[in-house]
């Protein structure tokens, strides 16, 4: 054979992305995998690892080729059983995934959220009010957690009496998209309880007659969808509509609080507030990977995946490659963050990310109003998952205005 015959090798790894001191910064582990080649094999877990921006925009935008309907973590549900009813959207393809979307498009687009923009902008007033009575608190607990825990239950209709269970549910959910690691050990024994709260919510009986939860049931009663189907739906609001904005908010706290000329020009121009957002969004990833698995065998720059095979997207990597952002590890409100895979990429692209940024251009918004500087009042500590890139604990000081 000549020497352009050799098929290329296929790099590989033996790194475990989902062990502890890989998730607390994965920076480094995602330089490697974007250097290492367009796909990497990761002996790990038996998958093939996409870290370049070009070629997760590509798996993500081609679910033909790259399903969700086995599953969207490691686990292949062709070969064994979720944890739990597969989601309708999450890990469903079409023709199943057509209808809940259209759906949910339609509940969670931006025309429905327009009724919501006056009350959580008064609501995150209030809540920066009383928080900024002080000059030093945990900036996780009293802001990123509370402020998504004030409105969006009460958007969704869900009952005020259980709530709690709603971040170690979805943070369970998150976790078991990994490997069956220590991460999923430390939730499997409460989750039973969490779901029951959480999958009761989702009936129709228990829901308020004018949210979120109540037009899905509306589709259902005019055909758009199935009874059977409404529940589950709902049940998608409450996996992925909580966890994930509540770190999309630390991240974006915490990109203020490390680079004060960013928030000087937020406050100079409050109408930064969407794109601060989407800056973050890409910049801290809140969401970091989700998995695919192939529908034939088919060859990825030059790497044979068969049929059946799961890849790993890393959307946070692919966020940061420098083959498509310039200065990628800065966090600049001069840039155009909108091309970012944080949300995902095609017909499976958050449904729910005008909800993310209404959340965060509320709080964002009325912080600006009154915080004259922030920073760090000690080391933030992170709190590991194997899928959402999150803060724990995060003390902060204010000047106030
Ligand atoms: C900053 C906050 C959020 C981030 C970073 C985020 C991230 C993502 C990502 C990466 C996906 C794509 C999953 C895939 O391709 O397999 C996704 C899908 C989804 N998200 Fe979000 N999300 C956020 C907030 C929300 C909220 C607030 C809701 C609900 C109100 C929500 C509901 C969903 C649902 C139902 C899907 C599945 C969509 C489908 O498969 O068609 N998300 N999200
Ligand atoms: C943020 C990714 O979106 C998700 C995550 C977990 C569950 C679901 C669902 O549809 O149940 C969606």
């Amino acid at each position: 054979m000549t020497e352009t015959d050799t098929p290329p090798v296929t790099a590989s790894l033996d790194t475990d992305p989902f062990a502890p001191d890989v998730l607390a910064n994965p920076l480094p582990l995602q330089a490697r995998l974007r250097d290492a080649g367009p796909v990497v094999y990761l002996e790990s877990h038996g998958v093939h690892a996409l870290a370049r921006y070009e070629h997760v925009h590509a798996v993500l935008s081609d679910w033909q080729t790259f399903q969700s309907a086995a599953g969207v973590g490691l686990a292949n549900f062709r070969e064994e059983k979720p944890w739990r009813p597969p989601s309708l959207l999450l890990e469903a393809d079409p023709p199943l995934h057509d209808a809940p979307r259209a759906v949910l498009s339609r509940v969670l687009g931006p025309r429905a959220l327009r009724g919501l923009r006056q009350a959580w902008a008064e609501d995150a007033r209030a809540l920066v009010d009383q928080v900024l009575r002080d000059t030093e608190f945990d900036a996780v607990t009293a802001l990123a957690q509370a402020f998504p825990l004030r409105v969006f239950p009460d958007a969704v209709g869900l009952e005020e009496e259980g709530r709690h269970h709603l971040l170690p549910y979805g943070d369970h959910a998150f976790n078991a998209f990994g490997p069956p690691n220590a991460l999923v050990d430390k939730g499997a024994p409460h989750i039973a309880g969490h779901a029951e709260w959480v999958n009761g919510q989702c009936t129709r009986e228990r829901l308020a007659p004018d949210g979120f939860g109540a037009a899905i049931w509306a589709a259902a009663d005019r055909g758009d969808v199935t009874a059977e189907q409404a529940p589950l739906i709902v049940r998608s609001l409450l996996t992925a509509g909580v966890d994930t904005t509540v770190h999309a908010l630390g991240a974006l706290l915490y990109a203020f609080a490390t680079h004060p000329e960013q928030w000087r020009r937020l406050r100079a121009d409050p109408g930064l507030a969407r794109v601060a957002f989407d800056e973050a969004v890409r910049w801290e990833s809140p969401v970091q990977t989700f998995f695919r698995t192939t529908t034939r065998d088919v060859e990825i720059a030059g790497t044979t995946v068969p049929d059946g095979g799961k890849i790993l997207t890393f959307l946070g990597a692919a966020n940061r490659d420098p083959r498509r952002w310039d200065d990628p590890d800065s966090f600049d409100l001069t840039r155009d963050p909108s091309a970012h895979v944080g949300f995902g990429m095609g017909i499976h692209q958050c449904v729910g990310q005008h909800v993310a940024r209404l959340e965060a251009e509320s709080l964002l918004t009325a912080l600006a109003e009154r915080v004259e500087e922030i920073e760090l009042a000690g080391a933030p500590r992170r709190h590991l998952n194997n899928t959402l890139r999150a803060w724990g604990s995060m003390p902060v000081r204010v000047r106030t205005v």
